[in-house]
């Protein structure tokens, strides 16, 4: 079976709760990236393994933490070599306002994966904005880049719309499809 890592930051931990949803859609496990921008030494040997990577981070200021940009340029090292070639790559953000720069970030995280020669996989979801659409249907955000999900600034780690959480999941089973598709 492919061997499929969702590596996040989350300051909050709603970031974490969206990272744990993909994780359970793509049968993937989970590196956390600390509150210093690091993951365990560990932890780079499962990247090194993996047969697809996900990216995780909360928007912040228009693009991703800077712990997540810490662990990005760590990851230069494995770039030099390109030893990430040709792994899938798949990446989400989520941040309190609609668009709130979400874009910024995800695209951030899509070129990374282009750096490391990584095969990009986008959301596969037509959007839902029609008058009938809710918080409660799949791709209310109408992203296609990647996932992107909206945490209103007051809502616990429980009140992530459900719609957002569902799309979530959905997105790491296309992540998994994929990779399985290429191996
Ligand atoms: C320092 C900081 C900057 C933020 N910048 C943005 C932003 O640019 N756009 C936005 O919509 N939300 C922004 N937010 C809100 C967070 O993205 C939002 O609360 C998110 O759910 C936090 O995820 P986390 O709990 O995983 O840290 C910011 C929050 C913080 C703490």
């Amino acid at each position: 079976m492919a061997q499929i890592i969702v590596v996040y930051h989350s300051g909050y931990g709603h970031t974490k709760v969206v990272a744990e949803k993909v994780a359970e859609g793509a049968n993937a496990s989970l590196i956390a990236i600390d509150e210093h921008g690091d993951i365990p030494e560990s932890a780079w040997d499962e990247l090194n393994a993996a047969d697809a990577i996900i990216w995780g981070s909360p928007t912040y200021m228009g693009s991703p933490s800077w712990q997540f940009k810490k662990f990005a340029e760590a990851t230069s090292k494995i770039w030099f070599t390109q030893g990430w070639k040709d792994k899938v790559f798949g990446g989400f953000t989520n941040s309190a306002s609609f668009n709130g720069d979400k874009q910024v970030s995800l695209i951030a995280l899509q070129t990374l994966a282009s750096q490391h020669g990584g095969i990009w996989v986008s959301l596969g979801l037509l959007p839902s904005n029609s008058k009938d659409a809710t918080r409660k249907d799949l791709n209310n955000l109408g992203g296609s880049v990647g996932l992107l999900v909206q945490s209103p600034s007051d809502a616990s780690v429980d009140e992530i719309p459900q719609g957002d959480l569902d799309t979530a999941v959905s997105y790491g089973k296309r992540v998994a499809e994929i990779t399985a598709k290429l191996a």
